[in-house]
């Protein structure tokens, strides 16, 4: 499938711009990448949009020095193109400084694990320890279970989140597309992990198109291997999915 720039685009940002590394802080955009997103951004309209579970803050870090649209902390925050945030309702503040001090107490008795607090969201990453998978997601289910529906546990690669309940990529992706430049257009979704399909099903469901980047089960109906063959497809280029590719 070749690139149309009459398209709006939601792009993953983790696993998709950008390779996934041991530590959340070592992640980087190649040249190549910034190159090709501002390219995009210019040939489309400004149609293109990052939704990821950072938060937008740490999103224009990354991609520094441009400033896209974004959907942040898995939509729980989102900047529209015309630069106003909207935000969910933080859940409750006792809630989440519960859920950091047992979460930062697993963190300090285990080495490899990482708590990554992002305000109103907290990621434990295991990609260090992935032994305690089981104790992680057992852990923040339990937390979860305890917030009276307030915070839902977000799976994803090495890691599990706390997040406010009622908010997704999805309903990013719907919001977007009810404002301009992103209305009218045929959405288009890039995403690698576990909390894009539901930003795939929300274009799906609009006629777009889904692409899974990497392997695993998907609702996408198109693949591309990595984030490289992102880029390499967002800048014009025709890239093949290679058979062999295996799960990060
Ligand atoms: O929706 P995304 O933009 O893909 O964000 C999902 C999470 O990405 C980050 O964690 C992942 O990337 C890390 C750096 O490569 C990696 O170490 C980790 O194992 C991955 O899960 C980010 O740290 C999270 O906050 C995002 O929610």
């Amino acid at each position: 499938m070749r690139i149309d720039e009459r398209w709006a685009f939601f792009i993953d940002l983790d696993g998709t711009l950008v390779e996934l590394v041991g530590h959340p802080e070592h992640a980087e955009l190649t040249a190549a990448g910034r190159r090709a997103l501002t390219a995009l951004e210019a040939g489309a309209d400004s149609a293109v949009a990052v939704i990821s579970g950072r938060s937008i803050a740490s999103v224009d870090r990354l991609l520094e020095p441009l400033q896209l649209p974004v959907a942040g902390l898995h939509g729980t925050e989102r900047r529209g193109a015309d630069g106003q945030v909207h935000r969910a309702p933080p859940a409750a503040e006792e809630l989440i400084a519960r859920a950091r001090l047992e979460l930062g107490q697993l963190a300090a008795a285990h080495r490899g694990i990482l708590l990554e607090d992002k305000g109103s969201a907290l990621a434990v990453h295991y990609r260090g320890a992935q032994e305690m998978e089981p104790e992680i997601r057992a852990l923040t289910e339990r937390l979860a279970a305890e917030s009276a529906g307030a915070l839902e546990v977000q799976p994803g690669k090495r890691v599990y989140e706390l997040r406010p309940a009622g908010f997704d990529k999805g309903r990013a992706v719907a919001a977007f597309l009810e404002e301009a430049p992103f209305a009218g257009r045929r959405p288009v979704c890039l995403g690698d992990d576990l909390t894009d399909e539901d930003a795939f099903r929300a274009v799906l469901e609009r006629g777009g198109h889904a692409i899974k980047v990497g392997a695993g089960l998907t609702t996408a109906q198109w693949r591309l291997p990595d984030p490289a063959a992102v880029i390499a497809w967002l800048a014009g280029e025709r890239v093949a999915y290679p058979a062999d590719k295996e799960e990060t």
